[in-house]
């Protein structure tokens, strides 16, 4: 038995369900595993909102991880997480939304830090969103094909002949992945440490050793990165709740993905909400805060070649100023019919 520190990577495309699935892991797995998270944007959404599950979330925030100049960061993070004191069982780096798998696996490969391994790849595909994703650029079997475990979420929203589909088209691009429904991410947590005893599928399509050279920057992959962007906000205020709920509901055209943790003033108190749109598919969950931290809102959008200036502009307007009455009932109604 090894007894190097696993790395494991958790990719899928923006929206997918990874930190969904992640949640669940850490929540069910009773493990002691470090977390790395990679998002494409400034603000770190997701490190936030794994936070509650996890001692210290390690947040390596604007640029995607397979393409950043300057490996040191991840080697950085990985030696800070290996540290014996830590006891970690594996450690999960959750992959934005837009990385591509080779480039991932490469950069843990050539890692120096000593002690950790690369411990398989788990790929979550969001079942119900797979054409919207491939309208982006999004390529199945290239996510699939290093996969050791592939977790199909929104099952509960396809068809099962799209979820059928989508199986038949995985096990052609890669027979040897272990491909599980996992609707809201509910996988059982053992799979995670199996990948890890069976990093890459055996007699799969991709040897190990392909993943040993840099990908190629000219490739296309990179143009996919080019060509999505993200603009956040990041405020020390609450927001008009009524604005948000336009913004959730009725994104530019150009935007796939919006995550949001947000302050609201509501009657006396400020509340605070969780809130995602996927391709026009919103939800809204409120989460506690403390009552004695300053107000914050913090909304990531991410989309293919967006106007930024007027995706800025929706941004800023989502801001209510200092002193401003607290959201009438009718407005926080808007974005409470989500919840
Ligand atoms: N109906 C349904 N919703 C899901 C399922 N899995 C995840 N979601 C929802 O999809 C949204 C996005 O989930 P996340 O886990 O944040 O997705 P992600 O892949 O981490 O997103 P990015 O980091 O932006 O790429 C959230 O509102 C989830 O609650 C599922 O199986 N069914």
């Amino acid at each position: 038995m090894p007894s190097s520190l696993p790395v494991l990577i958790l990719t899928g495309y923006l929206g997918s369900g990874k930190t969904t699935v992640l949640n669940h892991f850490l929540a069910t797995g009773g493990a002691r595993i470090g977390v790395i998270i990679n998002d494409f944007g400034d603000v770190n959404v997701d490190a936030a909102l794994v936070a509650g599950h996890v001692a210290e979330p390690v947040s390596i925030a604007g640029g995607c991880l397979c393409c950043i100049e300057d490996p040191r960061q991840l080697d950085d993070a990985l030696r800070a997480l290996s540290r014996p004191s830590l006891e970690l069982d594996a450690v999960v780096i959750e992959g934005s939304g837009i990385a591509e798998p080779p480039g991932l696996i490469h950069m843990v490969l050539g890692s120096e830090v000593r002690d950790v391994r690369f411990g398989g790849l788990v790929e979550v595909i969001a079942v119900a969103r797979v054409a919207l994703a491939e309208a982006s650029g999004w390529d199945l079997a290239q996510h699939v094909k290093a996969a050791a475990v592939v977790l199909l979420t929104t099952t509960d929203l396809a068809d099962p002949r799209e979820t059928a589909a989508v199986r038949e088209r995985i096990a052609h691009a890669n027979p040897h992945a272990l491909v599980i429904d996992a609707p809201h991410g509910a996988a059982d947590p053992r799979l995670f440490f199996d990948a890890a005893e069976h990093p890459v599928p055996e007699g799969g399509q991709l040897a190990l050793w392909e993943f040993g050279r840099a990908p190629d920057h000219d490739h296309h992959d990179h143009d996919h990165h080019v060509h999505h962007r993200a603009t956040a906000l990041d405020a020390p205020s609450v927001v008009d709740p009524a604005a948000l709920a336009e913004l959730l509901e009725d994104p530019p055209a150009s935007v796939h993905r919006i995550k949001a943790i947000v302050d609201v003033a509501a009657g006396r108190g400020i509340r605070r909400f969780v809130a995602h749109s996927v391709a026009g598919y919103v939800s809204v969950d409120r989460v506690s805060r403390p009552s004695d931290e300053p107000a914050r809102s913090r909304v990531v959008a991410i989309g293919l070649e967006c106007d930024d200036a007027a995706l800025r502009r929706r941004l800023d307007a989502l801001v209510r100023p200092d002193g401003a009455p607290a959201a009438t009932a009718r407005e926080l109604r808007r974005l409470t019919r989500f919840v």
